[in-house]
This record gives structure tokens, C-alpha cells and sequence, in this order.
């Protein structure tokens, strides 16, 4: 089984882009790959403060990242950028946590003008992580995204389709990923 994860970067719930990754899980889960939700909101504050490497807490995050073929990271644009927990947690990973594994961002805003903040600012640091295969980001703007009480999330057709075609470029990609990698350890 394929394994991905998907990283919420909202310090908020209820969340637009955590509402994103559990549309992405699903859409996921029908093509056999099995998609974990891991939330910042769900590490403790104070070691994501200090700084803490060695926190317990991380062991699952860690874990799972390591095992992933794919990550798909998700964040509110806060003040042009990511949101700074999430950032707080990318410090805490090992240094190339990210290396051999294909990312695929999704941010929303409250404005199309922050559009290029992915690029920017989060980008470099999925790079610096060993991101190589990063794909083109998903943007949207709060008025494309209703989330429901439920926890469902309704989205604009545009977007809708946006997302489901970067989604299956996420799996052929992944899948394409998988292959090489038993082709190299078979030889
Ligand atoms: C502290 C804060 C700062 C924000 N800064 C921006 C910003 O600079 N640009 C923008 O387009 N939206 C900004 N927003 C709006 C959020 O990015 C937007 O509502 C997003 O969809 C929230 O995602 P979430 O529901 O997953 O938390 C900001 C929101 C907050 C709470």
C-alpha cells in the first residue's frame, strides 16, 4: 500500500485547508493510495515554541513522514506568507525529511494577491527539506471553499477541478516514483 501524508498548517478548526486535505484523502483513497492527516494544532504548543526535536510527540509525525511516497502540505496564507506553527513544526523534521518524496502544496487566502506566496516563501523551505518533485501549488481564495458543519467542504467547480486534475497528476507521479524505486532495488 501507498502511503501519503498530508500536513495541516491551520493553528484554526474549523479550516478551509484542512477541509482541502480531507477532500485530497478521499480522492486519494479511491485510487488505493491511503492518505494520514497530521494537524500542527495537534502538537504541543510548547514544543513546537521551544523548539523541541526530541519531543515525543513528533514520533508519530515523523514516522509516518518516513514512510510516505507523497506529502501534500496545506496552509492558510497568514501575512503573505505560511503560517508561522507551521513553520515552527518544518523546523523540528530531520534535515532532508523530505527527499525522494513528491509535495504538493495547497494554500488559500482571503485575497488572489498573495497568490505567489507559496512560491516565495514556502517553497524554498520544502526544498531546503529535500523537496525536488515539488508540483504546481493550489491556490484558493475563501470564496471558492464552504466548509460545512458537517466537516464536508463545498468548492467551486474551477477549483474542484483544479484540485481533482493535480490530484491525479500527485498519483501518477507517486506511482511513477514507486516503480523506479523497485526497478532500483531489483538491479
Ligand atoms: C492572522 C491572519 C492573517 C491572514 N493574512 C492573510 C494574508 O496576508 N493574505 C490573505 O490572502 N489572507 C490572509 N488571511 C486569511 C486566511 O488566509 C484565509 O481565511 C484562509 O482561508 C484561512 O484558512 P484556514 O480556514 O485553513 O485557517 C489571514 C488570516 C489570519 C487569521
Amino acid at each position: 500500500m501507498t502511503h501519503i501524508l498530508a500536513i495541516a498548517g491551520s493553528p484554526s478548526h474549523p479550516s478551509r485547508t484542512y477541509a482541502l486535505l480531507e477532500y485530497a484523502a478521499k480522492f486519494l483513497s479511491q485510487q488505493g493510495l491511503q492518505t494520514d492527516i497530521i494537524s500542527v494544532r495537534d502538537l504541543p504548543a510548547e514544543d513546537l515554541v521551544f523548539g523541541r526535536y526530541d519531543s515525543p510527540a513528533l514520533e508519530q509525525p515523523k514516522a509516518l513522514l518516513a514512510k510516505a511516497s507523497g506529502v501534500i502540505i496545506s496552509t492558510p496564507i497568514y501575512k503573505a506568507a505560511y503560517t508561522g506553527v507551521l513553520k515552527a513544526f518544518l523546523d523540528l523534521l530531520p534535515q532532508k525529511a523530505l527527499t525522494g518524496k513528491v509535495i504538493l502544496p495547497l494554500a488559500t487566502g482571503g485575497t488572489i494577491a498573495h497568490l505567489l506566496s507559496v512560491e516565495y516563501a514556502l517553497k524554498p523551505v520544502l526544498a531546503e527539506l529535500g523537496g525536488r518533485h515539488i508540483l504546481s501549488t493550489i491556490y484558493a481564495v475563501d470564496k471558492q471553499i464552504q466548509v460545512q458543519a458537517d466537516g464536508g467542504v463545498q468548492l467551486d467547480e474551477e477549483i474542484e477541478q483544479r484540485l481533482k486534475d493535480v490530484l491525479n497528476e500527485f498519483v501518477q507521479a507517486v506511482n511513477s516514483q514507486n516503480v523506479a524505486k523497485e526497478f532500483a532495488h531489483a538491479s
